[in-house]
């Protein structure tokens, strides 16, 4: 079973219009409320390849029950810690750019982050917890890495995807994945932008020196990579109009690593990252399983 944990989910308001001109009232061509958050995003694409995964976090509030109605609508299993605080909107601008407003979230008490640990007691040995996104306000900057002892403990893996301190602390606990894109791999080091994929190449593989398992690197548009002990590979990816790269970077985590959970074969699992990564990029929504099987048949995985 791999379980995500969504600490902060979110509705994602994803609105669309040709112009945004701040300062006056502007009409939307479109609209779409989806249920959003790291976690769930993972949680939703391991459904659509047909893997067992149950979402794990905290909701409340009115928006926390459309979150969880519309995950049980889409046949997932969710166990979702109840708090008294309203789980947030996220707003999303597909407009000229895409511009993202996040919300900082709830408020979690401490007998509502105890509540959540307990859930942890159902892991078995086997299973993988996969934790993104932004930690809510009243948990500690180390509630993630705090969670490690608890899922080795009963013979668990874990991935994580979040950014900076938070992100090299977990390495040496050896995370299955990391999957930074880009820019925040020279953010971590204190780099300027890479011009290159040696350069990349590099920085990636220090994060396996550290500890991590498996690192990929997503460039949006220009692929990503996969950085091995003494190996590195490019995959490209395909043309294609963007729909909305909301979740993309989540979908590349699902595609990977349910992928590596069940077959242990690390260049098929890059592949499916990819095809889940760019199919999302191409859809409104999430991908979809004919979407990502058509996408990854167009893929092409190169040893740099
Ligand atoms: N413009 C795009 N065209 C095709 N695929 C894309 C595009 N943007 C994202 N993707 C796919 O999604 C993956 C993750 O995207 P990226 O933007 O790098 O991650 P994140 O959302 O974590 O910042 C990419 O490696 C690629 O497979
Ligand atoms: O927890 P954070 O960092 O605020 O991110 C939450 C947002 O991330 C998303 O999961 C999308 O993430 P990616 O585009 O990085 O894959 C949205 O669904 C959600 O609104």
């Amino acid at each position: 079973m791999i379980y995500s944990v969504t600490l902060n989910p979110s509705i994602d308001y994803v609105i669309g219009l040709s112009q945004l001109t701040l300062g006056r009232v502007n009409r939307l061509d479109s609209d779409l409320k989806l249920p959003g958050g790291k976690g769930i995003n993972v949680s939703r694409i391991l459904k659509e390849l047909d893997l067992p995964t149950t979402a794990l976090g905290f909701t409340g509030g009115f928006i926390g029950q459309f979150v969880t109605d519309r995950l049980a609508n889409l046949g997932l299993t969710t166990r979702f810690t109840p708090i008294a605080g309203d789980t947030r909107i996220n707003v999303k601008v597909k407009a000229e750019e895409e511009t993202e407003l996040n919300a900082s979230g709830p408020t979690i008490s401490s007998d509502e982050a105890a509540a959540f640990k307990r859930e942890l007691d159902q892991l078995q040995p086997g299973d993988v917890v996969v934790m993104a996104g932004s930690l809510p306000a009243g948990l500690p900057a180390s509630f993630y890495r705090d969670l490690v002892p608890v899922i080795h403990e009963h013979g668990a893996d874990f991935v994580i995807d979040t950014t900076g301190q938070a992100l090299l602390d977990t390495l040496p606990d050896k995370p299955l994945v990391v999957k930074p894109n880009h820019h925040e791999l020279a953010e971590l080091f204190g780099d300027p932008e890479y011009t290159s994929l040696e350069e990349t190449v590099q920085a990636g593989r220090k994060l396996l020196g550290l500890g991590a398992q498996h690192v990929l690197v997503s460039m949006a548009g220009a692929g990503a990579l996969m950085i091995t002990a003494d190996k590195a590979y490019h995959g490209t990816v395909p043309a294609g109009k963007v729909e909305n790269s909301v979740g993309a970077g989540d979908s590349m985590l699902a595609g990977f690593t349910g992928t590596f959970a069940t077959t242990h074969d690390e260049l098929e699992s890059f592949k499916v990252a990819i095809a889940c990564g760019s199919a999302t990029a191409f859809s409104k929504d999430l991908a979809t399983r004919a979407k990502i099987e058509e996408v990854k048949a167009t893929i092409t995985i190169t040893e740099i």
